[in-house]
């Protein structure tokens, strides 16, 4: 299989049938995959020959959003399909035709539709800045309804970010372009009771008292106003830094343990309510086994994410959701000199405050799927396959094999988990649990496969030494290799396993290509893969 960045140059034209893959899986869906599906989907619809499908993760997730155009035996990763040209090309690879673009309107509406979904996946992940980069001059571009309904939202998305002085200039001029509306007055406000702005509000409650309301909407936007005004009391208290930001919990860096010459886990604590739980609940909820993973807003000032002075970057805790729920968090981060996140957060203090979104599902367990609905199976056994920072996925998964950790009273993962491990011999992560989980059993077998690192850059903690493997000699159910994954190694780890076997890959994009490819060479049949970014 090939793995080209961008779309590749066209083909000639041709009349095979062919299957056009369009992922559907995590960092595709963050990147608008949903509507590259319906984009495609669209343009597709005068090619007799030619099917789309939606897919689980094809491998390359740092080049978001991407398909897979399969014709015969030949199979094309198509990779960035960052607008609908991009869509349109991959028809063509498909087809041997490029499907016209002519249609009055056609590419201005495709992308809207584009950028609409991918503003709703990032605000259902509560990336704000993300939701709004180049949202506003999109809103700008506009004019009559579509104007009035995106302005709203433009307000809502900088109030979730706590940005309310600029979603209160929004919501006034959507509130003059639609005439006095009274919910948008009421977002209004809200908005002035969060800032402080007494004064406004009691103009707004003459206003209200002018208008003609129904008895039941009356009693509403009063009870409204009173809650507004206590609110406006208390506002003037909360300095600018400290505001909420929706979704977010305030956390302060208490401690940092370089653990190899590139990674260091970050103790992380918080007394901040808004941080939320991992495991919700209380009476009739049930309880929800997941793994789970936490959004850091990294404060690098202006930058090309979107207008926001943060950008926000997923986390995998290595702690337990006891210890997120009790204040504390431990997160096993690898610095990259080039990492936008990683490089500011090298440089913070001690005790320097830092946001984390409240924890949010990444899979589902036991069924280890990102989305229940796509569990074909319930599987006997599980294969982790992971490199480098990837390895954060294993305590979270063996935490739902443990009483003192799982979520609720019953342990549901019984399974037996084996691991597949590939790292840089200077950032070996986790060595010492990896160990203990071996000699208790909670890992069946764990393979260490150590590749030697690249020359450059020097790293970010030099002076930490190199793992120390001598003391895996005596633990029976771990060995250690100087070597690449290969589809040898593979095939005997998966003749060992019981069958039907979960397989998790998650390491950076060539390991999942890599790791993607050689299970399917295996026969695995692609409904068994979960692949997670990391
Ligand atoms: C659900 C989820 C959970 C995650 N959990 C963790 C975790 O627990 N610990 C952790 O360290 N990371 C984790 N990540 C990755 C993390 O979100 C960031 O992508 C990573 O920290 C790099 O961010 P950055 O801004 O420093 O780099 P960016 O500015 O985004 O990247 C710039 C450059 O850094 C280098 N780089 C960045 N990421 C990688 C990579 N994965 N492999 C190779 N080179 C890379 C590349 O040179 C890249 O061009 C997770 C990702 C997801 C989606």
């Amino acid at each position: 299989m090939d793995v080209d960045s961008d779309v590749p140059p066209p083909p000639p034209p041709f009349s095979a049938p062919s299957v056009i893959l369009v992922c559907q899986a995590g960092a595709c869906r963050s990147a608008g995959s949903e509507a590259v599906l319906l984009e495609i989907e669209e343009l597709a619809k005068g090619f007799r020959n030619c099917t789309v499908q939606e897919s689980g993760c094809i491998g390359a997730c740092g080049q978001a959003p991407n398909a897979e155009v399969v014709r015969g035996r030949k199979r094309l990763v198509c990779t960035r399909i960052t607008d609908v040209e991009k869509s349109a090309a991959v028809i063509q690879q498909a087809t041997g035709s490029r499907p016209s673009l002519e249609e009055p309107g056609l590419v201005q509406r495709l992308g809207d539709a584009r950028a609409m979904r991918v503003r709703n996946q990032a605000r259902a992940e509560a990336k704000w800045n993300a939701a709004l980069a180049g949202f506003s001059e999109h809103v700008m571009s506009k004019s009559g309804n579509d104007r009035l309904e995106m302005q709203f939202e433009l307000s809502q998305l900088l109030a979730s970010a706590g940005l309310w002085e600029d979603a209160l200039v929004h919501v006034t001029e959507a509130e003059s372009m639609a005439g006095g509306n009274i919910m948008l007055l009421m977002e209004r406000a809200k908005l002035l009771g969060k800032l402080g702005r007494s004064e406004d509000l009691d103009a707004i409650e003459q206003r209200v008292s002018a208008m003609r309301l129904d008895f039941r909407l009356v009693i509403e936007v009063t009870s409204l106003l009173r809650r507004c005004k206590s609110e406006s009391n208390a506002a003037a208290k909360i300095e600018t830094s400290q505001r909420p930001i929706e979704k977010y919990g305030l956390w302060f860096l208490a401690g940092v343990t370089k653990v190899s010459k590139h990674s260091a886990v970050y103790h992380f604590t918080s007394k901040d309510k808004a941080r939320g739980t991992p495991n919700p609940r209380g009476r009739g909820r049930t309880v929800w086994h997941k793994t789970w993973h936490t959004t850091l807003l990294a404060d690098v000032g202006t930058n090309s994410e979107g207008p926001l002075p943060w950008i926000e970057r997923d986390y995998t805790p290595i702690s337990t959701a006891k210890e997120w729920e009790q204040g504390k968090c431990d997160i096993l981060i690898k610095i990259y000199d080039t990492g936008l996140a990683t490089s500011w957060l090298h440089k913070q203090e001690l005790g320097c405050s830092v946001r984390l979104s409240q924890p949010m599902k990444t899979l589902d367990v036991p069924s280890l799927v990102p989305d229940l609905t796509h569990a074909a199976f319930r599987p006997a056994s599980v294969l982790l396959l992971l490199a480098g920072t990837g390895i954060v996925a294993v305590p979270q998964v063996l935490h739902h094999a443990d009483h003192a950790t799982c979520f609720g009273s019953n342990v549901v993962l019984t399974q037996p988990v084996s691991l597949v491990y590939s790292c840089r011999s200077d950032d070996v992560l986790l060595l010492d649990e990896l160990k203990s989980w071996c000699v208790s059993g909670k890992l069946k077998r764990c393979t260490l496969l150590l590749t030697e690192p690249p020359a450059g850059s020097p790293p970010p903690f030099p002076e930490v030494g190199e793992a120390d493997l001598a003391q895996l000699a005596d633990v029976e159910n771990m060995q250690c290799l100087r070597a690449r994954l290969s589809q040898e190694l593979l095939e005997n780890e998966i003749r060992r396993l019981q069958g039907p076997t979960r397989f998790v890959v998650s390491g950076p994009a060539p390991f999942n290509a890599a790791a993607k490819h050689m299970l399917s060479e295996g026969g695995v049949q692609v409904e068994a893969i979960t692949i997670l970014n990391a």
